[in-house]
């Protein structure tokens, strides 16, 4: 047996820091590697962004309700500060790994990038499953982690935010712990805050907004509008629940929403107003809730979603869900990653073949980040704007990055829109660099 050092710490200690071949890591890197090869830049940029700056593991020792003590395995990885300070989510959840943390970091400093933002990339993790603890056993697992990450976070270094797993509540809760390390409070530290602790309260549907946004500016080029296009979503989670009822609300017909416990679906469309009026629920409960509130059939199999004939398919719950294996199932003319890397390079070939766009997920999902933004410049300067001014900031960002990214991609007829959007990305960086001297 071959002992490298990444085996002989997962033999030693059971770090999960292992990256396939196959995996979301490989797959980042390949596109990274495309970009840099169809932007022209040199092999030094490459050698630069193909590797984080930096990468923090932690150990977070939680006592559980049975009075034993579990110690969790998290990580913050910082990817590139070269556009300024680090930001990116943290996700909770029991697969995840220190490499799809670091592919994770990697597309926030190309989504950070391409919408124009002052930020460079980072990402943090936890492998848990944040449904099985209890609420005390939560707040504890995140407070442990703000306290072992505090070091190297701060309001002009590394300002994280929610991703899978992860809500509102749980960074008020790491706001909270930061701010006595401290000794005062320091709002701007971690955004995606309830409104009660100088959050904005769009940022609870902020990426749903985005996605549906940029939805509606594609579907506006590709066939005049959005009104009456047919929409299938995967996830009900933070993104995929707003992407569904924004898109609702800006004339789509939403006839499919999907969660681990399968598909609802409604040839006529779904009413997706419920989901506004249903805001404690999420997940598979929202499902249900459209088949016993809302007359939608339930297909068991929650992989039955890609195969529903519609206009426009948002995977929006993880990553490595369109592949090689099932692409041919894949009905839709528009593929819209509301999730972070759902699609891997060989599907993505195979929809590129047939025609299909597929939005990438570093344009269509950065509504969140925008809004992160937007909330980390109120808390900076302890000055808030109201629910609408903010919304209307947003949205007019999304809609000129899909300007951007849809005009560079007209112009390249043998480029997909990913690689515009990561040619038009890295030249941000490419420059930083270059002026800072760092190549
Ligand atoms: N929360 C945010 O602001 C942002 C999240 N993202 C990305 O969007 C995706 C979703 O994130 P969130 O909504 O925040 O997470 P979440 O944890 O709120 O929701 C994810 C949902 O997906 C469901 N799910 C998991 N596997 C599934 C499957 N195979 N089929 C159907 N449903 C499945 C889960 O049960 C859960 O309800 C992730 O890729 C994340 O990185 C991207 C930008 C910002
Ligand atoms: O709002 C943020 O800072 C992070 C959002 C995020 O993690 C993402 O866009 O994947």
């Amino acid at each position: 047996m071959k002992y490298n050092l990444l085996n002989l710490l997962y033999m030693k200690f059971g770090l999960h820091i292992m990256a396939s071949e196959h995996g979301f890591l490989t797959h980042v890197l390949g596109n990274l590697r495309r970009g840099v090869e169809l932007g022209g830049f040199p092999e030094d940029f490459y050698k630069v962004i193909s590797r984080p700056k930096r990468v923090l593991q932690v150990s977070i020792p939680v006592k559980m309700d049975n009075g034993q003590i579990e110690v969790f395995e998290g990580y913050r990885v910082q990817h590139c500060d070269a556009l300024g300070p680090f930001k990116g989510g943290i996700r909770f959840h029991p697969e995840v790994t220190l490499a799809d943390d670091i592919a994770l970091a990697m597309l926030m400093t190309l989504k950070n990038s391409l919408a124009g933002l002052p930020y460079g990339g980072a990402k943090g993790a936890v492998r848990v499953d944040p449904k099985k603890l209890s609420a005390r056993e939560l707040e504890e697992l995140s407070r442990g982690y703000a306290r072992a990450i505090a070091p190297l976070i701060g309001d002009v270094v590394d300002i994280p935010a929610p991703d899978v797993g992860t809500n509102a509540q749980i960074m008020a809760w790491m706001t909270d712990e930061y701010s006595k390390i401290k000794g005062h409070n320091t709002p701007g530290v971690f955004t995606s805050k309830p409104p009660e602790l100088w959050g904005n309260p769009v940022r609870e549907y902020a990426t749903g907004l985005g996605v549906a946004v940029t939805t509606r500016e594609m579907a506006k080029r590709l066939w005049g509008g959005i009104e009456g296009k047919t929409v299938a979503v995967q996830g009900m989670g933070n993104v995929g629940r707003w992407t569904a009822y924004w898109i609702g609300k800006l004339g789509g017909r939403v006839v499919a929403v999907s969660d681990i416990n399968g598909v609802a679906y409604k040839k006529d469309g779904l009413d997706t107003s419920l989901i506004a009026e249903n805001r404690s629920l999420s997940g598979p409960s929202l499902v249900e809730m459209f088949v016993s509130k809302n007359g939608a059939e339930h297909i068991k199999n929650p992989d039955a979603i890609f195969s529903i004939d519609v206009d426009v398919l948002i995977p929006a719950a993880i990553e490595n869900v369109i592949r090689g294996d099932n692409v041919g199932l894949v009905k839709a003319r528009l593929v819209v990653e509301g999730a972070n890397g759902p699609t891997t390079p060989e599907a993505e070939r195979e929809l590129y073949k047939r025609g299909v766009v597929v939005v990438p997920d570093i344009l269509a999902n950065a509504g969140g980040v925008v809004m992160s933004y937007l909330e980390w410049v109120e808390n900076l300067q302890w000055y808030f704007w109201d629910e609408e001014e903010t919304r209307k900031r947003l949205e007019a960002i999304m809609v000129n990055n899909v300007a951007k990214v849809y005009n560079r991609w007209q112009k390249e007829k043998e480029w997909t829109m990913r690689d515009a959007a990561i040619v038009t990305a890295l030249e941000r960086i490419y420059k930083a660099m270059k002026t800072r001297g760092w190549i």
